[in-house]
């Protein structure tokens, strides 16, 4: 199965205590911040900052991201400091159209090459956070072969539709739908934006479960009182682990008989709905579910 990406936990760049302590909640990555979450007179502290946290810390149990600058305002410098460091993935925000990554994969590459580090070793994700980024989500997730994800950055794509977040999510249901479905044309992973809202479990959770109707891989994050919850939706209930065991049983029955499709408790069971099963078993594994 694909890596889990359930909790992908911003944790602001210039923050030591942060940094040291992003390891502890259970995030499924953790991805240190030099842009918006860094004051300008901050950029230089923060990537030196991330870059002896990397060199530290031992994050091997999560994957690591780091949102970079545009490649005009330090960028390069942090993508230069963030590769030696040994990060799994970059992550380029306010992405507007494929050149951008393109852009930002020809720096990398050259700092591989510079370093001895295996061409490819780095990879990238999207930030989407406005209209043109939006329409132009599906070549984007496609304009490199080191793209792991798109995201949606809501807080900045609804102020640039000249909107707010409201409660319901309207106002994102394009953006979302458009990305997913940009994600999933490329095959990489679609992680839905911040609730900012810290101290609304509720609203959270509301979120949460649409994003995971839709299809969604899971959801930045910004306060690690999110993730347990995030975390929680996202795992598989009992009842649907049985369900699976019993749609695996249900199809390798039919398969004896020589048949692809059978009922199970009155449902018809084929292809897609075993690759579902499949799927939540997998999950159910992932998070450490007792399955057999
Ligand atoms: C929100 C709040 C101030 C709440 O403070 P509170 O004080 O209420 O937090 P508490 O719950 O009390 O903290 C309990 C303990 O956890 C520690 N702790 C808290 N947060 C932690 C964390 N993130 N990482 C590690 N540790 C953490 C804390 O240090 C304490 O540790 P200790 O003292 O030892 O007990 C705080 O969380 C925070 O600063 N968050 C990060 C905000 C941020 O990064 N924003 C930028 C990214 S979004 C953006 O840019 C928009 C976007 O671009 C997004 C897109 O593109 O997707 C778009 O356009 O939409
Ligand atoms: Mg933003």
């Amino acid at each position: 199965m694909e890596r889990l990406r359930r909790t992908m936990m911003f944790v602001p760049g210039a923050n030591p205590a942060m940094l040291r302590d992003a390891i502890l909640y259970g995030a499924d990555s953790v991805m240190f911040d030099l842009e918006d979450a860094v004051s300008l007179k901050e950029k230089d502290t923060a990537r030196v900052l991330v870059y002896s946290a990397l060199k530290t810390f031992d994050y091997s149990s999560v994957e690591t991201v780091v949102r970079v600058n545009a490649l005009d305002a330090g960028g390069k410098q942090d993508i230069e400091a963030m590769v030696l460091g040994g990060i799994n993935v970059i992550r380029l925000p306010k992405t507007e159209t494929a050149q951008d990554i393109i852009d930002v994969d020809a720096v990398i590459t050259a700092v591989e090459a510079k370093y001895d580090i295996p061409a490819g070793t780095t990879h990238m994700m999207a930030a989407i956070e406005s209209a043109e980024g939006v329409l132009n989500a599906r070549e984007i997730a496609k304009a490199s072969d080191r793209m792991i994800g798109i995201a949606l950055g809501a807080e900045d794509y609804v102020t640039s539709q000249k909107t707010r977040r409201y409660p319901d999510g309207a106002e994102l249901s394009f953006a979302r739908n458009y990305i997913l479905h940009s994600a999933r044309a490329a095959g990489i992973a679609a992680i839905d934006t911040v609730y900012s809202d810290v101290d609304n479990e509720e609203g959270l959770r509301h979120e949460t479960e649409l994003i995971k109707q839709l299809g969604f891989d899971g959801k930045s994050v910004i306060n690690p009182r999110q993730i347990p919850v995030i975390n929680g939706i996202y795992a598989p209930t009992i009842k649907e682990v049985q369900k699976a065991q019993e749609v695996m049983a249900g199809i390798r029955e039919a398969e004896a008989k020589g048949s692809g499709v059978i009922a199970v408790n009155g449902q018809m069971v084929d292809k897609p709905i075993v690759e579902r099963a499949e799927r939540v078993l997998a999950l159910a594994k992932a998070t450490n579910m007792e399955v057999d």
